[in-house]
């Protein structure tokens, strides 16, 4: 199955009624986006500067995306942020916290989740086992507890399996819940990545390059749904993405980098008619999405 063959009643249930089966999980869904500010991020590899003083600030709820040439340094910068590198100079701020690096074991705490641009989903697991793995930090109860069923590990467990199942509807997982993911089109694993960085709630959601290697009516379902997230989470969103149809019709703000340095900041249409990115970046790249198209 792919994404474009999902039933409308997936993206219509969607729409109405998302949250459904959250309950105490609500109040917390529905906290606002994080703010998130980078001051003057460095970064060199050996001898190739990969990010030169890049500073960026994305508010509370808004889709941020990050644009530029191949090697530009939007990866880096996404694994700067999500702890995989630490830069040589610079500060990250999350709401009200300060830090140069965070250990990304601790990242899911902080209400930070993010993809990757090759999926990194677990193949010997079922699409809700994967999904499971999104609340992995949050188990409080011991494998002993577990492996003797204590009330407490089975109140967890139940507990956790109803929010992979209320994201699972919002995704439209329900009806391949126990496949194995390797069974899945390349879109729907994408959909079951977006879906285990989601379940946890994340107030902070780091996307890289999520429409890669999809179809034009795939890229306009994780479109809509990616606008769905918004409207009902209000995760703040940082979006890399190649596609400019898609980054354009998404973004609130879009930053461009260009050999690791930040050579514009603006509104999608203050980027595309900026001289220095149309030079830089916009008069060349493939336009992947068909002109005119929606996504
Ligand atoms: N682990 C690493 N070791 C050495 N050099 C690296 C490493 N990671 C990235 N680089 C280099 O840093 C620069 C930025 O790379 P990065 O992958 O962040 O660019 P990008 O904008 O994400 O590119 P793409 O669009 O192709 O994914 C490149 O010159 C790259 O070769």
């Amino acid at each position: 199955m792919s994404l474009s063959e999902l039933s409308p009643t997936s993206l219509a249930a969607l729409r109405q009624s998302p949250l459904a089966g959250y309950s105490a999980e609500t109040a917390r869904a529905r906290k606002p986006g994080a703010s998130l500010q980078l001051s003057g991020i460095s970064l060199s590899f050996g001898g190739v500067k990969a990010l030169s003083d890049v500073s960026l600030r994305a508010e509370p709820s808004s889709l941020l995306a990050i644009i530029g040439p191949n090697g530009a340094g939007k990866s880096t910068l996404l694994n700067v942020i999500s702890g995989i590198y630490r830069p040589d100079r610079g500060e990250i701020g999350l709401d009200e916290h300060r830090f140069r690096s965070i250990r990304p074991e601790k990242l899911a705490s902080a209400g930070v989740a993010r993809t990757f641009q090759n999926l990194a989903l677990f193949s010997g697991l079922s699409v809700v086992d994967n999904i499971l793995q999104g609340l992995a930090h949050r188990r409080e109860t011991s494998l002993l507890g577990e492996v003797f069923g204590l009330r407490r590990a089975r109140h967890e467990s139940a507990s956790q399996l109803q929010q992979a199942q209320a994201v699972m509807n919002f995704f439209g997982l329900d009806a391949v819940a126990s496949r194995l993911t390797t069974s899945l089109s390349y879109g729907m694993q994408k959909r079951v990545e977006l879906a285990r960085a989601l379940v946890a709630h994340p107030r902070l959601l780091l996307l890289d390059e999520p429409m890669a290697g999809m179809t034009l009516a795939d890229k306009q379902q994780l479109s809509e749904l990616i606008r769905e997230i918004r409207r009902h989470f209000g995760t703040t969103i940082l979006l890399i993405e190649h596609d400019i149809a898609v980054v354009m019709s998404l973004s609130d703000r879009v930053v461009v980098l260009e050999y690791g340095r930040n050579i514009a900041t603006g509104t999608p249409d203050e980027i595309r008619q900026n001289p220095a990115v149309i030079a830089a970046y916009l008069g060349s790249a493939a336009e992947t999405t068909a002109p005119g198209a929606r996504v």
